[in-house]
């Protein structure tokens, strides 16, 4: 069979971008929720929060959607990396997650129950990756029976230097094949110790969406789509093919040749 290809979608502006999320965030939803009662998504902290929050706070209660309305109550949200610093650190993606988007949900959209790592193991970051990978096998089965979990929805940002979740360029994380969860003690990004999810884990989604917006993501935007080498953005786009969906702007894909598909 040959190789699917990644769907990149641009837009104009930011807005355009959270509007097309949403929907596309709505759709995920309701596969999850037909599949198995609920919807399992993980999500990136950096610039992703923010536009999440405009994607899924815009909606209005009273908005129809062929897909239904955003139903916090059914969601189960995991990160897809997190800084081994408290939970109200200015570091940590749960901070953020919860400034810009958990904290100004309306109560008529439902809570989501929310998996943070266990703070309790900050001085271990071995023990601490592990704590989270058990909140992974408690929500989607033992590992005895899975060989990895299946997320409905990864939510990703991607960094300047083609970094995803806490995987770096040409870092040995990369190649992990065993474990769900990682430690990383020499981000090169601070902070420097954190825990990600693991490649296996991430290809295996269901779906992945990348959100990538302005002009400081245009020179490796056209490294990972007009000449992949190896990039951590590149290598989930290889190995998940036409799951993976990039949701930018004009400003960060400018200059990039890959073709743009029409989001329906
Ligand atoms: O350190 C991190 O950076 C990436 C990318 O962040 P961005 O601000 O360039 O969008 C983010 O996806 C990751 O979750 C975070 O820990």
């Amino acid at each position: 069979m040959p190789k699917t290809q990644p769907n990149l979608f641009a837009f104009p502006a930011v807005d355009d971008v959270a509007a097309a999320l949403r929907s596309y965030i709505l759709q995920s939803q309701a596969a999850g929720i037909t599949r198995h009662g609920s919807f399992k998504v993980a999500v990136s902290g950096g610039s992703l929060p923010k536009t999440l929050a405009a994607a899924l706070l815009a909606q209005p209660s009273s908005e129809r959607n062929a897909h239904g309305v955003i139903d916090f109550s059914k969601w189960e949200i995991f990160f897809a990396d997190e800084r081994a610093v408290p939970l109200d650190d200015a570091d940590s993606n749960y901070a953020l997650l919860k400034a810009e988007l958990l904290d100004k949900i309306p109560a008529d959209q439902g809570k989501p129950t929310v998996h943070t790592l266990d703070a309790a193991h900050l001085d271990d970051i071995q023990e601490l990756a592990d704590q989270y990978e058990h909140t992974l096998v408690s929500s989607f089965a033992s590992r005895d029976s899975v060989r990895l979990p299946i997320f409905d929805l990864l939510l990703l940002g991607c960094g300047p230097d083609g970094h995803t979740c806490s995987l770096f360029p040409g870092h040995p994380l990369l190649r992990e094949t065993s474990a769900w969860v990682a430690p990383i003690e020499d981000s090169p990004k601070p902070p420097r110790r954190r825990i990600t999810l693991t490649m296996p884990v991430i290809t295996h989604a269901v779906r992945i969406a990348f959100v990538a917006t302005g002009a400081s993501k245009k020179d490796v935007m056209k490294q990972i789509f007009d000449t992949p080498d190896g990039l951590p953005c590149a290598l989930v786009n290889e190995a998940a093919g036409d799951r993976c969906s990039w949701f930018v702007d004009e400003a960060a894909v400018e200059g990039v040749s890959f073709p743009r598909r029409a989001f329906l």
